[in-house]
């Protein structure tokens, strides 16, 4: 019984993966765009770029005369005609960001009056598309991104602090490229669509305050120097005016795709939020709660059920094992559900990668734990130490996408039969 909810659940995720894949959203959102001029200058940035960038030379050709493409390393497919293809690092950015991005700028700065920019968006361009602003150095990015990605902070305030430190985030960019229009086309991995949270808004008017950003350091107690306290104190471009946006995808499509296909397959389907932020070990806890009150009273939906959720959990990172916020969700999940029958959870990231490690999320239940124990394990050591990558691995209940080439948030998905 057990395998089919697994295989199953696999299907699901499987399904609703490949039904937001970027290459029909970008197509069908070009047609909303009328182009004024008659040359396209494509910069496409964030873990869907590359997938987003082939798609919208499929569709306009050579109307598209030059482009740039900065994404995630592994995450490029090859070539693509009159692009430059740049890797870099993420979540925390690199020398090949800073090189990637400063070729960009060069090549928006050489253009004709005869073009207008193609902008793609996707998660992932706050650390890959990146200029520190004057007064910051590399490192400092990297010292305060890597502190803030373990605070526990979400990344709306995570980006209030990369806005300030950074050239091209914040609405930089459109100030950069003006008065060259902007055509924005954003795959959204940020709860509620924010754009000007969706990789830092490069041409997107910042919303938030200087007492905003002073409130995250001391909240998350950020360790910063005084150099950069004057830069943080700096405001944000107001007034873009060369720029358009349209929203092509998010978490919420990835959900109901996910609902269809639980449907098809016999399963009750019913979505709980798309909004899923709390600490990951927490969701974990609330998730394998109402599996309890399903089991027991068939409530809130009756069996056979698939209960699925979308959002993009926390962790505050303190131990130095190595894991990611949808295998420490499913792993705490787990821990929860021991020795209950029939029932099958799974939280992934849409993108194929969670935390620095090489699985999408973990897949668990009943025996997952089971598993460690028998081995000699105790398994509560690995999430204190934030190790839930060897503790799936252990219980063999990593799932593992390789990069997939879209990024819309994470999903959770719960079978019970
Ligand atoms: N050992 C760990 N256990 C759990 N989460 C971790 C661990 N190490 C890093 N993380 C989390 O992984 C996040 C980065 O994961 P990543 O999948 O790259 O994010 P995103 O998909 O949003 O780009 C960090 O914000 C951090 O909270
Ligand atoms: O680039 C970013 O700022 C975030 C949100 O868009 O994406 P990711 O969490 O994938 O790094
Ligand atoms: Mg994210």
């Amino acid at each position: 019984m057990i395998k089919i909810l697994k295989e199953d659940l696999k299907k699901i995720i499987d399904y609703s993966i490949n039904s937001v894949l970027p290459e029909n959203a970008v197509k069908e959102n070009l047609k909303k765009i009328e182009f004024k001029k008659n040359k396209v200058f494509l910069i496409s940035i964030g873990k869907a770029a590359w997938r987003m960038a082939n798609a919208a030379k499929e569709e306009l050709k050579d109307k598209i005369q030059k482009g740039i493409v900065i994404t995630k390393y592994d995450y490029g497919l090859g070539n693509i005609k009159n692009m430059e293809i740049y890797e870099a690092g993420h979540p925390i950015p690199d020398k090949n960001s800073l090189k990637a991005t400063k070729r960009a700028i060069e090549l928006i700065k050489n253009l004709d009056d005869d073009y207008e920019i193609l902008f793609l968006v996707s998660g992932g361009g706050s650390a890959l598309f990146e200029l520190p602003e004057n007064g910051v150095t590399l490192d400092d990015i990297q010292n305060i991104t890597s502190q803030l990605l373990k605070s526990g902070a979400d990344i709306e305030e995570i980006n209030a602090i990369r806005k300030r430190l950074s050239k091209v985030k914040g609405g930089k960019f459109a100030k950069l490229s003006y008065p060259k229009q902007i055509y924005a086309l954003v795959l959204s991995d940020v709860l509620g669509d924010k754009l000007d949270s969706i990789a830092s808004g490069p041409a997107y008017t910042d919303k938030t305050t200087t007492n905003d950003v002073f409130n995250i350091i001391k909240k998350y107690d950020i360790k910063i120097n005084t150099e950069i306290k004057k830069v943080l104190e700096k405001e944000r471009p107001k007034n873009i005016s060369n720029t358009k946006h349209i929203i092509i995808g998010s978490v919420k499509l990835a959900c109901e795709y996910a609902m269809q296909k639980a449907k098809e397959l016999g399963y009750n389907p019913l979505l709980l939020t798309t909004m899923l932020n709390c600490e990951a070990k927490e969701a974990g806890r609330f998730f394998a709660n109402i599996a309890k009150e399903e089991i027991k009273s068939n409530n809130p939906i009756k069996k056979p059920c698939a209960i699925i959720a979308g959002g993009e959990t926390v962790v505050m990172v303190k131990g130095n094992g190595i894991g990611g916020r949808n295998q420490e969700l499913a792993y705490s999940f787990a821990i929860e559900i021991e020795g209950i029958e029939n029932i099958v959870f799974a939280s992934v990231g849409t993108d194929g990668t969670d935390g620095p490690t090489d699985a999408a999320g973990g897949i668990v239940d009943g025996d997952t734990i089971k598993k460690i124990k028998n081995k000699g394990l105790d398994p509560l050591i690995f999430l204190e130490n934030n190790d839930t990558y060897n503790a799936l691995e252990e219980s063999e209940s990593l799932l593992k996408t390789g990069p997939t080439g879209t990024n819309v948030n994470d999903i959770m998905i719960l079978l019970i039969n």
